[in-house]
This record gives C-alpha cells, sequence and structure tokens, in this order.
C-alpha cells in the first residue's frame, strides 16, 4: 500500500502496491458521534482496499513515515495484526536498486470485517479527564508545542505533555532508530500509559509506532490532535 500522494505513486512505486494517499482521510471530530462516524466511513474504505483477515497488508511512504504510520496505526484499530510499515520507505527501496513501476494496480474490494480495539484511540474527553494520570507525548515540532507556530485557534500545547518532535525517531537514511536509541528519547516505565498527539494524528501515529516498537502495551493515538484540542475553547491549554 502506497500512502503518498497520486503525483509521487505514478512517476514510480513498488511493483503491484496499490495507492492510498492518506490525508486525504484526514478525521479530527473525537465527539462520540464523530468516533461513529470515523469507524464507519474507515471500515467502508477498508472494504474498498479489499483488506481481508487473512492478508499481509504493508504500508510505505518517502521513508518509515507519518503515512505509512497512520495506515499502520488505523488496521490495528481494526484488530488486523498481520500489518506492517516498509522501513525506510521508497527512498531505501531505490537505494538497494529494488525494482519499480509505472503501472496503476487496482483495488480489489471485498466486505472488510474488521473489530473495533478502542485501546489504542484516544479522544478529547479521555484526555481532559485523564490529564494527570496519563503521559502525553506532543510530537510536533519544538514551534508549535512552544505556541509560535499557530495551527488553531487557539496555540500552545495539552497540559502537562511532554514534546518529542516525531523528526528524532528517525535516522538521517529514513529509517527507524535502534530499539537503543529509542529508549534514550521515550525513557518511561514499560507499564506507563501513554497518548500521543499531533496535528491531525499522522506523526502521532509514528510516534505511537515507535513506542509499540519499544514494547510498551499502553498506547493510545489522540485522533483529533491539536486540529480538535486548539479549536475547542473549553478545553485546558499551556504554553
Ligand atoms: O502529522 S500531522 O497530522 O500533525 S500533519
Amino acid at each position: 500500500m502506497d500512502t503518498r500522494s497520486f503525483k509521487e505513486y505514478s512517476e514510480g512505486h513498488i511493483p503491484n502496491a496499490v495507492n492510498l494517499d492518506l490525508f486525504a482521510f484526514h478525521w479530527i471530530d473525537t465527539t462520540k458521534e464523530g468516533i461513529t462516524n470515523f469507524n464507519s466511513q474507515t471500515s467502508t474504505l477498508l472494504s474498498f482496499l479489499g483488506v481481508t483477515p487473512e492478508k499481509k497488508v504493508i504500508f510505505y511512504d518517502t521513508i518509515s513515515g507519518m503515512l505509512a504510520a497512520r495506515g499502520v496505526w488505523m488496521l490495528l484499530y481494526f484488530s488486523h495484526q498481520n500489518v506492517f510499515m516498509l522501513d525506510g520507505g521508497i527512498t531505501k527501496w531505490k537505494k538497494e536498486n529494488l525494482s519499480l513501476e509505472t503501472k496503476l494496480n487496482e483495488f480489489k474490494p471485498s466486505k472488510f470485517t474488521g473489530k473495533i480495539n478502542p485501546d489504542i484511540i484516544s479522544g478529547f474527553e479521555y484526555i481532559r479527564d485523564n490529564l494527570n494520570n496519563v503521559k502525553i507525548i506532543d510530537a510536533r515540532s519544538m514551534g508549535e508545542y512552544a505556541g509560535s507556530v499557530i495551527r488553531a485557534a487557539r496555540s500552545g500545547h495539552i497540559p502537562n505533555s511532554i514534546n518529542i518532535d516525531w523528526n528524532k525517531n528517525i535516522e538521517k537514511d529514513g529509517t527507524f532508530k535502534t530499539n537503543s536509541e529509542l529508549s534514550k528519547l521515550y525513557d518511561f516505565p514499560k507499564d506507563s500509559e501513554i497518548i500521543t498527539y499531533c496535528q491531525g494524528a499522522y506523526r502521532a501515529a509514528n510516534s505511537f509506532l515507535a513506542l509499540k516498537k519499544l514494547g510498551f502495551d499502553k498506547v493510545r493515538v489522540y485522533l483529533g490532535s491539536w486540529g480538535e484540542w486548539g479549536n475547542k475553547p473549553e478545553l485546558p491549554v499551556e504554553k
């Protein structure tokens, strides 16, 4: 599954890959109704893509990036365990001189039957009610965290959140850092409950995967992220 833009896909992709530009499936409404709609629309999308329980699904983007991570998180959210990210993405693939094609491959739709796993998602209410009980990781840049870069009605960050820019998860060559390097960034007890967020839950999905790779069990992605939190005046903000 090539998660890059259609333009990038059509210029050369991994043979047999289909294209799903995941930025087109952006979702930040985590009210009860919003999550219900996210569930049904994502499930329709996965039916259209032809994901069935026995299929192994591998997501890739340019590097071990946020789009492929969002795809992996999305399938794990529907309890599909047979899902992977291509480490290093197409950059590494090309560096290894592996073959590419430009042919457009079609989806083979089927009925998707995955069951939702509510343990890896968070909405704004869960965070608001547990601000002092969970570790919150802000995967955005320092400027977004500090409030000098403003991408919602309000600037700043969720109170008590810790800023670990998702770029720190990645080596210069675009692969994921080793576990010993990653554990220096995420130096927390393994049984900590952690919620990751960013602007729209793409970078946060990458940090979710970094934490899963390290063996953290209780990790959620805040689907609404700053795009929702920063636009809800009733929610607390810190700068
Ligand atoms: O990664 S993002 O959702 O903040 S654009």
